[in-house]
Protein backbone atom coordinates (compact mmCIF):
# COMPACT_ATOMS: atom_id res chain seq x y z
CA UNK A 1 0.00 0.00 0.00
CA UNK A 2 1.32 3.32 -0.49
CA UNK A 3 1.33 6.65 1.84
CA UNK A 4 2.03 10.19 0.96
CA UNK A 5 3.10 11.62 4.50
CA UNK A 6 3.75 15.16 5.64
CA UNK A 7 6.02 15.38 8.14
CA UNK A 8 6.74 18.66 9.61
CA UNK A 9 9.41 19.02 12.15
CA UNK A 10 9.12 21.10 15.23
CA UNK A 11 12.42 20.54 17.41
CA UNK A 12 12.26 22.77 20.71
CA UNK A 13 14.77 25.43 20.57
CA UNK A 14 15.80 24.65 24.20
CA UNK A 15 16.57 21.04 23.38
CA UNK A 16 20.90 21.68 23.98
CA UNK A 17 22.42 20.78 20.79
CA UNK A 18 24.11 17.58 21.93
CA UNK A 19 20.77 16.09 21.92
CA UNK A 20 19.56 17.35 18.86
CA UNK A 21 22.23 16.24 16.76
CA UNK A 22 22.45 12.75 18.00
CA UNK A 23 18.71 12.67 17.13
CA UNK A 24 19.21 13.51 14.00
CA UNK A 25 21.98 10.78 13.64
CA UNK A 26 19.47 8.42 14.43
CA UNK A 27 16.70 9.80 12.23
CA UNK A 28 19.26 9.76 9.35
CA UNK A 29 20.44 6.46 9.71
CA UNK A 30 16.52 4.62 10.46
CA UNK A 31 15.40 6.87 7.37
CA UNK A 32 18.17 5.98 5.06
CA UNK A 33 17.93 2.25 5.91
CA UNK A 34 14.17 1.86 5.36
CA UNK A 35 14.93 3.71 1.83
CA UNK A 36 17.47 1.11 0.90
CA UNK A 37 14.71 -1.28 1.84
CA UNK A 38 12.30 -0.40 -0.60
CA UNK A 39 9.27 0.73 2.08
CA UNK A 40 10.04 4.71 2.22
CA UNK A 41 9.83 4.93 -1.67
CA UNK A 42 10.65 8.44 -2.17
CA UNK A 43 11.49 11.85 0.31
CA UNK A 44 11.58 15.63 -0.99
CA UNK A 45 12.18 18.76 1.50
CA UNK A 46 9.72 21.40 1.25
CA UNK A 47 11.30 24.51 0.11
CA UNK A 48 11.73 27.38 2.28
CA UNK A 49 10.12 24.45 5.95
CA UNK A 50 11.43 22.32 8.02
CA UNK A 51 9.08 19.71 6.17
CA UNK A 52 9.14 16.57 4.30
CA UNK A 53 6.48 14.59 1.65
CA UNK A 54 7.34 11.11 1.81
CA UNK A 55 5.94 7.92 -0.13
CA UNK A 56 5.92 4.82 2.00
CA UNK A 57 5.57 1.75 0.23
CA UNK A 58 4.10 -0.71 2.80
CA UNK A 59 1.91 -3.97 4.06
CA UNK A 60 -0.94 -1.94 5.65
CA UNK A 61 -1.35 0.89 8.03
CA UNK A 62 -0.19 -1.12 10.64
CA UNK A 63 3.32 -1.32 9.23
CA UNK A 64 3.21 2.47 8.46
CA UNK A 65 2.33 3.16 12.12
CA UNK A 66 4.98 1.07 13.17
CA UNK A 67 7.30 2.68 10.98
CA UNK A 68 6.14 6.92 11.92
CA UNK A 69 6.12 6.49 15.67
CA UNK A 70 9.53 4.90 15.62
CA UNK A 71 11.21 7.62 13.95
CA UNK A 72 13.68 8.97 16.83
CA UNK A 73 12.06 12.73 15.85
CA UNK A 74 8.65 11.42 16.40
CA UNK A 75 8.31 13.30 19.52
CA UNK A 76 9.04 16.32 17.78
CA UNK A 77 7.11 15.51 14.18
CA UNK A 78 3.74 16.27 13.03
CA UNK A 79 2.51 14.02 10.85
CA UNK A 80 -0.30 13.83 8.35
CA UNK A 81 -1.14 10.80 6.33
CA UNK A 82 -2.88 9.92 3.22
CA UNK A 83 -3.61 6.21 1.73
CA UNK A 84 -2.77 6.58 -2.30
CA UNK A 85 -4.21 4.18 -4.73
CA UNK A 86 -4.00 4.33 -8.50
CA UNK A 87 -5.23 6.82 -10.64
CA UNK A 88 -7.05 4.87 -13.90
CA UNK A 89 -5.29 7.04 -16.08
CA UNK A 90 -2.01 6.71 -14.83
CA UNK A 91 0.67 5.28 -17.24
CA UNK A 92 3.41 4.72 -15.12
CA UNK A 93 4.26 1.25 -14.15
CA UNK A 94 5.76 2.05 -10.59
CA UNK A 95 2.66 4.03 -8.88
CA UNK A 96 0.81 1.06 -7.20
O1 LIG B 1 14.50 16.32 7.92
C1 LIG B 1 13.33 15.85 7.91
O2 LIG B 1 12.52 16.10 7.02
C2 LIG B 1 12.90 14.91 9.01
C3 LIG B 1 13.43 13.56 8.90
C4 LIG B 1 12.94 12.65 7.89
C5 LIG B 1 13.97 11.93 7.42
C6 LIG B 1 15.14 12.44 7.96
O3 LIG B 1 16.30 12.06 7.76
O4 LIG B 1 14.85 13.50 8.76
Amino acid sequence: MLFHVRMDVRIPRDLPADEAAEILAREKAYSQELQASGKWRHIWRLAGEYANFSIFDVRDNTELHEILVGLPLFKFMEIQVTPLLRHPSSIREDDS
